[in-house]
């Protein structure tokens, strides 16, 4: 795998944009999602966000986006200096489309861009404007594929080119490699470094897959409703609290 991390990764928020998360706090009903969790995410950075199951990732990451109620702070800092709303390109989890869906990527793509009715043939410059979009992922040759006959990992490009458009300062992935095999796990972790690097952009996404953490992540941040660990990969990966969360230490006389 070619990722290389970016020369920003680690250098803090001067002079950089920064989405700054403090103190935050959510509840569903009498339950405490997360817990003052505290986290910056600069520019140009790719974050990775592990954690159990139920550990809080996606409620955090719809939290970011805006669509849940919470405590605590989210504020985006623009590089140089002052508060702006960010703009966030969003990849949710392996969602589906009917097999037999009639409907294709320049349709599903012109409806989600444009107010031009799906049922009228698409206009040129509007296709040139998805072929765009499309090229940023070099998902070009799908236009005209129907979304019900595209593989997950074409489906997930789809989805990535139009978070892309208009380009966020921030992007999400929630479990972008689940269900991926180690060749699509490859071309999207490259796809993604050319994106933040080309874009100067920052990625959050979550992942249950470690093995690779370290040949991407600028940092991994380790939640169980609030953050128990933040750091390089490395540090994250060797800690006695990932160990803990994920039993490493059972049946070697370890913790219980
Ligand atoms: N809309 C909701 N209403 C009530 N409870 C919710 C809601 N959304 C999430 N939860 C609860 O919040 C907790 C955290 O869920 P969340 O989906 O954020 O975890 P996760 O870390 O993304 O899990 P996974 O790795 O399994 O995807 C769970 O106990 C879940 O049941």
């Amino acid at each position: 795998m070619s990722v290389r991390k970016h020369e920003n990764a680690g250098s803090g928020c001067a002079g950089a944009c920064c989405l700054k998360v403090e103190g935050l706090g959510v509840h569903f009903g009498g339950e405490e999602v997360l817990q003052n969790v505290s986290f910056h995410l600069h520019c140009g950075e790719i974050v990775a966000l592990i954690g159990p199951n139920g550990a809080g990732k996606s409620s955090l990451f719809r939290t970011i986006l805006g669509q849940v109620p919470h405590s605590g702070s989210i504020v985006f800092q623009r590089a140089g200096g002052g508060r702006a709303r960010p703009l966030i390109g969003y990849v949710p989890q392996s969602p589906s489309f009917d097999r037999g869906d009639p409907v294709s990527v320049l349709d599903f793509f012109s409806a989600a861009i444009s107010d031009w009715p799906v049922f009228l043939p698409t206009p040129r410059r509007l296709r040139a404007r998805v072929l765009e979009c499309l090229a940023r992922v070099h998902g070009d040759s799908l236009i005209d594929k129907r979304l019900g006959a595209l593989s997950g990992g074409e489906l997930q490009r789809v989805l990535l080119a139009l978070a892309l458009e208009p380009l966020p300062h921030i992007l999400i992935l929630d479990e972008p490699l689940s269900g991926v095999d180690i060749d699509g796990e490859r071309q999207l972790l490259d796809m993604l470094d050319e994106i933040r690097s080309q874009y100067d952009l920052s990625i959050l996404l979550s992942t249950h897959d470690f093995a690779t953490l370290d040949q991407y992540a600028d940092q991994v941040i380790l939640l169980k409703n609030s953050v128990l660990r933040v750091g390089p990969p490395e540090q994250v990966l060797s800690s006695p609290e990932f160990r803990a969360v994920f039993h490493l230490d059972l049946g070697k006389g370890g913790t219980r």
